[in-house]
């Protein structure tokens, strides 16, 4: 590599446990280049959302782009053929990289285990440096360990591919500065992961995946494959040999689709139906819109015609492409009342059926005992074959009326829908601010996404009133109350204050993430490393 730039790139956090072994002078050096590169077409991008969304909120309309109608009709490209280890992808696992989550995803039986520093992970950088040591000690096969109980995690001989999912564009690590800026966070998780496990992972036959959360449109594509050449480039590894799965989890990316696929082709694993992100971004988008007002979260199904819209569109353009097509997370996850776990297995499994049925050519699990039940229904329907990539889906047509028809599943929100959003939002932050960022609220998996959808529907409903600012004080007292008596440990004023700026507000404030990441998440030291 060129002259070095590490004193450029500092570490602003007390040392932890092995984090030299992650934070080397190479690996710092290497996130250092990226963030040279491409840090400033970021903030440009950032920008350009920010723009696009006050045109959407003054009447702008979206459509498909008329200037890559070329790219959509032109029949002859495909993106790259599937890469070792994600060819079969009908079952796949999630969940945050902690040690003991690491070696039970691992050894879930899911073809793929999707590491998330992402919605299932609260960016404490702990977590992230840990993490990181997680997949690297997992690759190299020295994560085995006993727990004081005696309880021992094994890795077993026949292991899920990992597919990492490094943090959103919109999100920075402050622990990590580049000439005393703070390094994009996405840069951060892929850059770190990609220098010490690119190599390794090919030599263990398999290579660098990832999952790339919510895309806008097809320049933030366009921005990842840059910084995949790049980086193959640095590391002197053949170029095409990293591979991306797009979640297609905000409004706008849905209208973009094919031009996503089009822009990462050389690296593309596909897309996936982030369905509780793409609900959280409609919300956000077209809040402001009577007609795009939505009842209870829970009865916005995958059933509505709108989400029905945006997941056949998606395995209709993924397999025109060539391109593996992923189901989504039902939220259910099992818990220890018989009757309610039984009930909460239904509901995955029709989830499941009907994506296999529909074309995905696997999907997405939370929990390691939903893994047999998954990869029933998809066996069920592939049986012999790794995947349903022959099944084109022509019949499909779609409209942008289609995916915005929002209007006929319209209903007042009832008091039970207000207190479990406040209820949720609540809770998922007290588990947020203490470093955990996926947890089981009332039988129900709650991750950023969820508890981001809990705080824009309160927002939605004040707005325009369907709520009354009234109850919601009420609701939010009590439910304050009773996180303050359930979790004793919890700062419940810091986390009522996170609510009222964050849902309770004029103006929506696009991520709670991001607000509660720098008020309560920064441990900054100036004399790090
Ligand atoms: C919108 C989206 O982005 S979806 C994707 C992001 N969200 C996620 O990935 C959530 C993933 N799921 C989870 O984090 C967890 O399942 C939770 C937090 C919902 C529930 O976790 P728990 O309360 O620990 O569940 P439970 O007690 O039933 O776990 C039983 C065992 O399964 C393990 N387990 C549960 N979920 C997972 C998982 N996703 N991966 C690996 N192991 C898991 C637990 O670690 C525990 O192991 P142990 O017996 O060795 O201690
Ligand atoms: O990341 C997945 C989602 O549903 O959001
Ligand atoms: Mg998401």
């Amino acid at each position: 590599m060129p002259t070095a730039l590490t004193h450029r790139v500092r570490v602003l956090a007390p040392p932890g446990h092995r984090h030299d072994e992650i934070l080397t002078p190479a690996a710092l050096d290497f996130v250092g280049r990226l963030t040279a590169a491409f840090a400033p077409r970021r903030q440009e991008l950032l920008k350009e959302r920010r723009r696009r969304l006050l045109r959407l909120a003054t009447g702008s309309q979206l459509d498909f782009p008329m200037v890559t109608a070329a790219v959509r009709d032109d029949p002859a490209w495909r993106v790259a053929p599937p890469a070792p280890g994600l060819t079969d992808r009908r079952v796949e696992i999630t969940g945050p990289p902690d040690r003991r989550m690491t070696v039970n995803a691992l050894n879930s039986a899911a073809r793929v285990w999707m590491a998330d520093f992402e919605d299932a992970t609260a960016p404490r950088w702990e977590n992230i440096v840990g993490g990181q040591l997680n997949l690297l000690d997992a690759i190299e096969r020295r994560i085995d360990f006993t727990t004081p109980e005696g309880r021992e995690y094994r890795l077993g001989d026949r292991l899920a591919t990992i597919m990492v999912r490094p943090r959103g564009w919109h999100l920075e690590e402050e622990h990590l500065q580049y000439d005393g800026q703070p390094v994009p966070a996405a840069l951060v998780d892929f850059g770190l992961y990609f220098f010490h496990c690119a190599q390794r992972q090919m030599d263990a036959g398999h290579g660098p995946y990832f999952y790339l959360p919510k895309l806008e449109n097809r320049y933030e594509a366009r921005l990842w494959n840059d910084i995949f050449l790049l980086a193959q480039e640095l590391l002197g590894i053949p170029r095409g040999t990293i591979r991306a799965t797009v979640l297609i989890e905000t409004i706008t990316a849905a209208f973009e689709m094919e031009e996503i696929l089009y822009e990462l082709r050389e690296h593309s694993a596909g897309l996936n139906a982030g369905r509780w992100d793409y609900l959280f971004s409609l919300i956000k988008t077209f809040g402001h819109r009577s007609d795009f007002l939505l009842p209870d979260r829970a009865r916005v199904t995958m059933t509505a015609p709108f989400m029905r819209a945006y997941t056949e569109l998606l395995v209709r353009t993924c397999h025109k492409r060539g391109a593996h097509a992923i189901g989504g997370m039902a939220a259910q996850v099992p818990g220890k009342d018989p009757a309610a776990n039984e009930a909460a297995l239904a509901k995955v499994r029709l989830d499941k059926e009907r994506e296999a049925e529909d074309g995905f050519d696997g999907s997405w699990v939370a929990h390691p005992a939903l893994v047999p039940l998954c990869r029933e229904v998809f066996d069920r329907v592939l049986g012999e074959r790794p995947h349903q990539l022959d099944r084109t889906r022509d019949d499909v047509e779609v409209t942008p009326a289609d995916l915005l028809s929002v209007r006929r599943i319209s209903g007042p929100p009832t008091a039970d829908g207000v207190r479990t959003n406040v209820r949720v939002a609540l809770r998922y932050f007290a588990a947020w601010l203490r470093g955990q960022g996926a947890v089981a609220i009332d039988g129900l998996m709650e991750d950023a996404a969820t508890a981001e959808i809990a705080r824009v529907q309160i927002w939605q409903w004040l707005r325009h009133r369907v709520i009354g600012r009234e109850t919601v004080d009420q609701v939010l007292d009590e439910e304050t109350d009773a996180l303050g008596a359930e979790y004793p440990w919890a700062p419940v004023a810091d986390i009522r204050a996170l609510f009222e700026r964050t849902a309770m507000t004029g103006e929506l404030p696009p991520f709670f993430t991001t607000d509660a990441y720098h008020r309560h998440l920064v441990r900054r030291t100036e004399a790090g490393a």
